[in-house]
């Protein structure tokens, strides 16, 4: 069984959090803001790339590494959505981002006068294997630009959030990890955590 009520109303997970990703990047800045406030193991494990909508896709994400783990997992799948192209290409940046780049995503908005984008993150915790994994969303709105800055992670050149005159690229980390997408998101599952009070069992407690 995954997870038992324990006093209080939180839930004893039988097992700590295991992030799972392919993505050594992601997983650093989720390190880098979660801190101690969610303690997680990771897992190094290509998922499926899915089609459909991001909320859709993060949940099946989920239920898929919860079979793989076999306990607690948060998932994450990212999107980088064109307003001009009514959110394309969205969930399949990675693949558009391999095959044309930087330079070929800035001549997709080519023929358009709205370079307006917005980076999405739908992170997806399941408690195990058949049960409903649940999103958490984080939406950064910003617009497409010519790539500046070092290409140390994916996309994070041409994107530049309101407000900024830095692509996230440009940005120091610790500054990026304070409005992204990525940090609204885990906002939000740092904050259930919190109401549900799950506890963790450790072997100490088996
Ligand atoms: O194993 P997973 O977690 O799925 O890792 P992934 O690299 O396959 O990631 P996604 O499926 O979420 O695809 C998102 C694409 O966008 C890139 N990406 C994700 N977050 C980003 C960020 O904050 N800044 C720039 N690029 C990002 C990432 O490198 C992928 O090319
Ligand atoms: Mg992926």
């Amino acid at each position: 069984m995954a997870a038992a009520t324990v006093g209080g109303g939180g839930l004893l997970l039988s097992r700590p959090v295991t992030f799972v990703t392919g993505n050594a990047k992601k997983l650093e800045e989720v390190r880098a803001i979660l801190g101690n406030s969610i303690p997680f193991q990771s897992l190094k494990l290509d998922l499926p790339e899915l089609q459909g909508e991001p909320e859709d896709i993060s949940k099946e994400k989920a239920r898929l590494a919860a079979v793989q783990v076999n306990g607690p997992v948060l998932v994450e799948d990212t999107c980088l959505c064109f307003n001009a192209l009514k959110g394309l290409p969205g969930p399949y940046i990675k693949w558009f981002l391999e095959k044309i780049g930087h330079q070929g995503l800035n001549n997709l908005l080519m023929a358009y006068e709205d370079k307006s984008a917005y980076a999405l993150c739908a992170f997806s915790f399941a408690l195990g294997p058949n049960t409903e994994p649940i999103t958490f969303l984080g939406k950064t709105p910003g617009k497409i630009v010519p790539p500046r800055g070092p290409p140390d992670f994916g996309w994070d050149p041409i994107f530049q959030p309101n407000g900024y005159e830095q692509t996230y690229a440009e940005m120091p980390k610790e500054e990026k990890n304070k409005i992204s997408h990525r940090y609204k998101a885990l906002a939000l599952v740092k904050s259930h955590f919190a109401e549900a009070e799950y506890a963790f069992q450790t072997d100490a407690s088996i």
